[in-house]
């Protein structure tokens, strides 16, 4: 088995930074000549995968997109998912799931076990009832090799009054739950965590009172930022954003490179890939 972390780190190394969104909006799915619904996303999906596989660091399939079709959906995921993994496409599930312990491990069996229709290689996780109440996760992490991403600072202007509140101990939401997900044990062979965050393009780490300094002998941070492109975050500004975690950053769009059809999504993935490692060079940051 290649963990997550190392599968990842891999694609870093290779300065592949960019996370392909998949998002079959109904306007995207008339864009491209389909119709709006199950069979539709998944077209765009597979298209998608063959556009990324070797190109992106991840694909983003969220989950919002597929649920609307109901079980059709789930199915066309599925089909979406499954060519992910014969093209060895990182894929991270968006599905933002967080409950109680006992019922959030339901989850994890769902989209972190190997074998499981639903198979990811890492998906998004909220801690609102606690860092704890994802520990159902912890074991499909350390002996599948998954991986998390925590909701730490969204990319979107209403979340700031939550995650930018401070704590009884005087850090904000968002830093505590950066600094959760850097406590982490990470496997010693690996040089990014199987757990990372999520901190949105949109921002500024200091509004959101968050200081991610690693200690020297910890594995890089890996950062899913959500708000390039359609949401006007520039990538060009990815290197002056997110300083120096710029090695381990996840750049996502999605309507910006969906945009457009599926003629020319080979080139836009291409040169949006290209612009992120630019941006993220140390000569241009
Ligand atoms: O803070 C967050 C967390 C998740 N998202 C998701 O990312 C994509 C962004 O899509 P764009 O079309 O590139 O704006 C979408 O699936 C969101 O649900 C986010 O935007 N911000």
């Amino acid at each position: 088995m290649t963990s997550f972390s190392n599968r990842l780190g891999a694609a870093l190394a290779a300065k592949r930074h960019l996370c392909v969104g998949i998002d079959p909006h109904a306007p995207l799915l008339a864009d491209w000549g389909l119709t709006d619904d199950a069979a539709g996303a998944e077209r765009m999906g597979r298209d998608v995968i063959a556009a990324a596989a070797g190109v992106a660091a991840c694909v983003k399939p969220q989950i919002a997109f597929f649920e609307r079709f109901g079980s059709a959906g789930y199915v066309a995921l599925e089909r979406v998912l499954a060519d992910a993994r014969a093209a060895g496409v990182l894929v991270i599930a968006d599905v933002k799931r967080g409950d109680i312990g006992s019922s959030f491990a339901a989850y994890a069996d769902a989209w972190l076990t190997p074998g499981s229709p639903l198979e990811a290689d890492a998906m998004t996780v909220t801690a609102y009832q606690g860092f704890g109440s994802l520990s159902g996760a912890f074991g499909h992490v350390r002996d599948h090799g998954k991986g998390l991403f925590v909701l730490a600072a969204t990319s979107n202007p209403e979340a700031r009054e939550v995650q930018q509140s401070r704590r009884a101990d005087g850090r904000t939401v968002a830093q505590a739950m950066v600094d959760d997900a850097l406590a982490f044990d990470a496997p010693l062979d690996t040089h990014v965590n199987s757990v990372g965050v999520v901190l949105g393009a949109t921002l500024t780490l200091a509004d959101f009172g968050i200081d991610v300094t690693l200690p020297p002998a910890k594995p890089a941070l890996p950062v899913l930022a959500p708000g390039f492109g359609h949401q006007g975050a520039r990538i060009e500004d990815a290197g002056r954003t997110f300083g120096g975690l710029g090695w381990a950053l996840l750049a996502n769009e999605s309507r910006s490179v969906l945009s457009g059809g599926a003629r020319g999504l080979a080139d836009r993935v291409r040169e949006r890939s290209d612009s992120i490692a630019r941006a993220l060079t140390p000569e241009s940051a």
